[in-house]
């Protein structure tokens, strides 16, 4: 079993002493080397560094927070619900995410399709019998379709980024938090309080979350009758929960099934973080493998 490294830069130094800091990287027993910096030369998840990303991330945030508010996410969640707008395979759908930038993410600029295809394969080394966990991270960021003009072209704001509840208070750990002062929920009492609308264990299930490709991939699975297990749903509904998974925040709003299932969470986190880099995955020689994880797991084609 792997082992979780919560802070990576407090870990296992490489032997070779005249290695230099850069290079420097962490061994999980599984066999995944978590890397200590990413692409741009910064730790992972550093939102103030100075680099080329930093601004346009900061935006990002802060058009977010200012819009996704509790009537938001219920007017989505309707909309999308209903499922009517395309219809076609998962792996189609992957394709698809070849043309897609993500604006709020600091580590990666590259497209989609490499960070599906290197979440899934660093996990598949780790752990070679959880084949639905390799599916669970070929599939987890599908959701960012919702950019392209078939799926309704929404802004990046209302599809990437860290998610969060909306309904209580917005905790203090969420990124560039201070935007929420521009939130209108921000200021009404029945949604700016620790519970909100919502009661102590009432499971995460109740909560509705900020809008965005989570979400909406969660609903396609399971409408679509996935037989992906629970927890592979819970981690594609709830991988840009960071306050949760990674702060802590918010765990009294989860209940007994949420416990179990944050685990594979967890241990998921570190791969769909770290595995970003610039080294490329050859596509059609790891296709075969995936094609019949979903034959699997899915139907041939599913509602979107
Ligand atoms: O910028 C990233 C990216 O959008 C990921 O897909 C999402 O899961 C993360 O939570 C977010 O911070
Ligand atoms: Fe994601
Ligand atoms: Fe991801």
């Amino acid at each position: 079993m792997t082992i979780l490294i919560e802070q990576p830069e407090f870990g296992v130094e490489a032997e070779e002493t005249k290695v230099p800091v850069d290079e420097k990287e962490l061994m999980l027993d599984g066999g995944f080397v978590v890397p200590q910096i990413n692409s741009f030369g910064h730790t992972f998840r550093d939102y103030d560094a100075e680099s080329e990303r930093r601004q346009g991330v900061e935006n990002f945030y802060h058009t977010n927070h200012i819009h996704q508010t509790y009537d938001f996410v219920k007017k989505m969640r309707e909309q999308y619900g209903k499922l009517d707008r395309v219809e076609m395979s998962i792996w189609e759908c992957c394709e698809l995410l070849n043309e897609v930038v993500d604006e709020s993410d600091p580590d990666l600029d590259e497209p989609q399709i490499e960070h599906l295809l290197q979440t899934a394969e660093a996990i598949r080394r780790d752990y070679p019998d959880e084949d639905w966990l390799h599916l669970t991270g070929l599939i987890h960021d599908l959701g960012k379709v919702l950019l392209l003009p078939s799926f309704g072209e929404l802004p990046q704001w209302a599809v990437v980024g860290d998610t969060f509840p909306v309904g209580c208070a917005y905790d203090e750990s969420i990124v560039h938090h201070k935007y929420f002062k521009e939130n209108p929920d921000h200021y009404n009492p029945a949604y700016n309080t620790k519970y909100g609308v919502y009661s102590e264990g009432c499971g995460l299930n109740n909560v509705m979350m900020s809008w965005g490709h989570d979400d909406y991939m969660y609903l396609v699975a399971k409408e679509n009758k996935t037989t992906l297990p629970s927890a592979g749903l819970f981690v594609i509904r709830y991988h840009s929960f960071y306050a949760l998974h990674r702060s802590g925040a918010y765990k009294h709003l989860m209940n007994e099934e949420d416990v179990e299932n944050l685990k594979w969470l967890q241990i998921f986190n570190k791969y769909d973080l770290y595995s970003k880099s610039k080294v490329r995955i050859d596509v059609e020689k790891v296709k075969p493998y995936y094609i019949s994880l979903i034959e699997k797991y899915f139907p041939a084609k599913l509602k979107w």
